[in-house]
């Protein structure tokens, strides 16, 4: 559709621009990234035929820019700038309706069916028809943001050159403007080239980014070729990290700000409190944490932590929503909080801490292990699910990797696997041993401040901890256990 060749282009003496090449496949969305002033903008001009070539040349479809007159290229291309303040005293119905011009033959053309149809669509898909008789000037940025748009779709372009088209809309407009144009890059063979500040919009809904630094380019591939830690950190001057979104595999940048948080909290044996309901954790500072709580499971960053004692019947349609009422109702925050349920005494937890050079941990384990079961047979088994019985809190004053968070959780599984059979647990179904029991949970917080720990594999400083803590820990919290039940 497009093809930029060899491209270099500025104004006066100055190249801005500096051989750039790229071509673009019909109904592809091309984002366009740079620093303030690495030339989008300019090459964005080159491309609509505002800023003549310097050297090279750009086609569409197959036709060199300079072959178009400017009527003919307007019924090619549709552009929409970034917004100004600006703005003529027309209606909205005016303002779409200009972009019919390039398809009307001579001043005095009739107003076609075609024409209608093409304003009216266009206003429906952008959300203006309710401003129609209005003053463009009446109306807010992003409202006018959708006029210009509504404008070059009722143009009918094969190519929209779009300069922060999201600049000025909310994030609810920011979506359906972009879920708008994707949708007409197959219903209306539109191709559309775009210029993004927001990596994150871009990576979203962009098919290949062009990142151009002080005019050349510095990458042109996928989002996820693009967007890499080192790639925009170097271009961008700025500490950033590259994350997975949630529901698509287009990488997410975060900035990582110069403030983090202050003061380096320290979780000790002394934070935690223990009464007949529950064990809580109140830490100085938020945590990051993984976790396969009743709440606040998955990855996060948590400040409370509990361990509630429900009774071994306990069934409730919604144990997140029920946890959730009773985490708020005793005065901690349900969303900074990872919750957890454990049928066993609370008073039985074994609390322990552990340091190696620069590292300390600290271990906090209940365990029962009335519901054992031995993992390999676990398929012959019908019952249901029961409260969690091993629930095992691993606290590190050290800053983990994303590796480092995986690999505690597996060497703790592990370390626990080998305290049930130490003391011997068996499956009362299958008389086998035990590797669990059937809803354990599991917790790894970390401080994210001091000693940086890449890996926790069993050989590894904090996988010693935790392999010696969690054995020790569980061991002890289940003959806890089992003396309370031989007692009563
Ligand atoms: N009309 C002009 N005359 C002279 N120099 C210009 C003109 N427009 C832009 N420049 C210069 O060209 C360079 C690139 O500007 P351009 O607007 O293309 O950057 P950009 O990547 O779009 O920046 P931003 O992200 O800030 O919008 C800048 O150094 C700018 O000062």
């Amino acid at each position: 559709m497009l093809n930029v060749q060899d491209a270099s282009g500025g104004y006066g003496e100055q190249t801005v621009v500096k051989n750039v090449s790229f071509g673009v496949e019909q109904q592809e969305i091309l984002g366009i990234l740079g620093p303030n002033g690495s030339g989008k903008t300019t090459l964005m001009k080159m491309i609509s035929g505002i800023l003549p070539l310097k050297e090279g040349t750009i086609t569409i479809r197959d036709r060199d820019l300079s072959a178009y007159s400017s009527k003919q290229l307007a019924k090619e291309i549709a552009v929409l700038p970034q917004l100004h303040s600006h703005a003529f005293d027309y209606t909205v119905r005016e303002t779409v309706s200009m972009g019919r011009y390039p398809h009307q033959k001579g001043m005095f053309a009739p107003w076609t069916k075609k024409d209608e149809a093409a304003v009216v669509e266009a206003m429906n898909q952008t959300g203006v028809t309710e401003f129609e008789h209005q003053s463009i000037q009446d109306l807010s940025g992003g409202e006018r943001q959708r006029v210009f748009l509504a404008q070059a779709l009722a143009q009918e372009p094969k190519l929209l050159l779009l300069d922060e088209p999201t600049n000025h809309l909310d994030l609810s407009y920011q979506k359906q403007l972009l879920d708008l144009l994707k949708e007409w890059t197959t219903t209306h063979e539109l191709t559309v080239v775009s210029i993004f500040h927001d990596l994150n919009i871009a990576s979203l809904y962009c098919d290949r980014l062009l990142l151009l630094q002080a005019g050349e380019t510095v990458r042109l591939s996928s989002p996820g070729e693009v967007l890499k830690k080192d790639i925009v950190e170097k271009v961008y001057q700025a500490r950033v990290e590259a994350q997975v979104h949630p529901e698509l595999p287009k990488p997410q940048i975060t900035l990582l700000p110069e403030h983090g948080q202050n003061s380096r909290s320290i979780i000790t044996k002394d934070l935690f409190q223990i009464s007949g309901k529950h064990i809580a954790l109140t830490a100085p500072q938020s945590l990051k944490t993984i976790s396969s709580a009743v709440i606040g499971a998955g990855l996060g960053w948590h400040r409370h932590f509990v361990n509630r004692h429900v009774p071994m019947d306990y069934e409730c349609a919604d144990s997140y929503e029920e946890m959730c009422r009773y985490v708020d109702k005793n005065g901690w925050n349900a969303a900074s909080t990872v919750g957890m349920m454990t049928a066993v005494m609370v008073e039985d937890v074994v609390i322990r801490e552990y340091q190696q050079e620069e590292l300390s941990i600290v271990v906090a384990v209940t365990a029962g292990v009335g519901n054992a079961v031995d993992v390999s047979l676990a398929h012959k088994r019908q019952e249901k699910q029961t409260a969690g019985t091993i629930n095992s809190w691993i606290f590190v004053n050290g800053k983990l990797s994303d590796e480092a968070f995986i690999q505690a959780m597996m060497t703790a599984t592990e370390a626990k696997v080998k305290a049930l059979q130490q003391l011997n647990v068996k499956d009362p179904v299958t008389q086998t041993l035990a590797t669990g029991t059937s809803t354990d949970s599991l917790l790894v917080a970390a401080v994210q401040k001091g000693s940086y720990v890449q890996y926790a594999g069993p050989i590894t400083l904090l996988g010693k901890m935790i392999g010696k803590g969690v054995v020790e820990c569980t061991v002890k919290a289940i003959e806890n256990y089992r003396k309370r039940k031989n007692g009563s």
